[in-house]
């Protein structure tokens, strides 16, 4: 069983434009809404491959209800904490080129009870669990060392434990030794505090994150893939995208495949680049399933080339 966590999920909004002016008036060309929020998006991933999984979320208001009735559509075990403020509506704006523009509310206020409540609900739904993925931005009311006290005590239940998180919530959990952080660029850049223009930039900082406490560094760095540095070395994988549609969500479809593919070294690195860069060909944060991965156009390699420059697009 995965257990994810998200303390801070999401009624998503894909809207699609033919372009985006600032100030001026768009007419929708398609929209999708969707459970949102990392730790959902990475259930629904595995879900949608015929993995089990177990998503822990706080959720309160209409918006909660909307969110929890659009669960419904996927086998997810839902473990809802009642919380008093709505949950938040994320929206993203996509341009026919498929460059997408993030709206992120910050979300309700959790009081001090219900974050007890969250954190005790996740230490029971990871009873059967072989891994927990926390994820995601905390709300406002959050202390950032929610997640690392989290791992403190799942490290007592003996689970392995995935973060996907930004900014000072990340600092902390490192310090609580997670077995596997999933940081974007932007992630890692402000992790390390510096820009990270090539390759070898991000093996630096992921071996830094390291030092501090990640087991693994797994690094996702949109059109050019993957990076995965652990114990055992340091691999990179990429794949082509023919047609992109919307990228919302490929770093929760990539950390889902690679967990989905063993959970770590290269075989689980190319199951991740795999399952991202399907979802990267479809629309609003829609996850892959079985159909739509291509395994066998992820190309791995053992170590990097340290030069080479990463593009623009993230
Ligand atoms: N334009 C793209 N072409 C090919 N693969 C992509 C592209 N964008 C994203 N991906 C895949 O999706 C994964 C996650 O994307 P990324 O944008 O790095 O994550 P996040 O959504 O967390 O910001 C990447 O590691 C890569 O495998
Ligand atoms: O918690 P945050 O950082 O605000 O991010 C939440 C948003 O990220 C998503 O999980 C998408 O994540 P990625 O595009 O980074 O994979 C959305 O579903 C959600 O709206």
């Amino acid at each position: 069983m995965y257990v994810t966590v998200t303390a801070n999920p999401s009624v998503d909004r894909t809207i699609e434009v033919r372009g985006l002016v600032r100030g001026g008036l768009h007419r929708a060309t398609a929209v999708h809404v969707q459970p949102g929020g990392k730790g959902i998006n990475v259930a629904r991933a595995l879900v949608s491959n015929g993995i089990k999984a177990r998503a822990v979320v706080p959720a309160g208001g209409a918006e909660g209800e909307q969110l929890i009735s659009l669960l419904s559509d996927y086998s997810i075990d839902v473990v809802r904490v009642p919380a008093l403020g709505p949950v938040r509506m994320n929206v993203s704006v996509i341009e026919p080129d498929a460059t997408v523009t993030k709206l992120n509310e910050p979300g309700a206020r959790l009081t001090a009870t219900e974050t007890a409540a969250l954190a005790d609900a996740v230490v029971n739904a990871a009873h059967d669990a072989s891994w927990v993925v926390v994820a995601g931005s905390l709300p406002p009311g959050v202390e950032p060392r929610f997640y690392a006290d989290l791992i403190l005590r799942l490290a007592r239940a003996d689970v392995r434990v995935a973060v996907d998180t930004s900014g000072l919530a990340l600092r902390a959990a490192l310090t609580a030794g997670p077995t596997l952080v999933k940081p974007n660029h932007h992630e890692l850049a402000e992790a390390v505090d510096r820009p990270l223009s090539t390759l070898g930039d991000v093996v630096d900082a992921a071996t830094h994150l390291r030092s501090l406490g990640a087991g693994a560094v797994l690094a996702s760095l949109g059109s050019d893939g993957a990076v995965l540095v652990d114990d055992d070395g340091v691999w990179h994988a990429e794949a082509p995208v023919v047609s992109a549609r919307s990228s919302v969500g490929a770093g929760d479809a990539m950390l889902a495949g690679f967990l989905a593919g063993g959970g770590t070294g290269a075989q689980a690195l190319v199951s991740g680049v795999a399952w991202g860069a399907a979802a990267v060909s479809l629309p609003g944060s829609t996850m892959p399933r079985p159909e739509h991965l291509r395994g066998e156009l992820v190309v791995v390699r053992a170590g990097i080339e340290a030069k080479r420059r990463l593009s623009e697009d993230h």
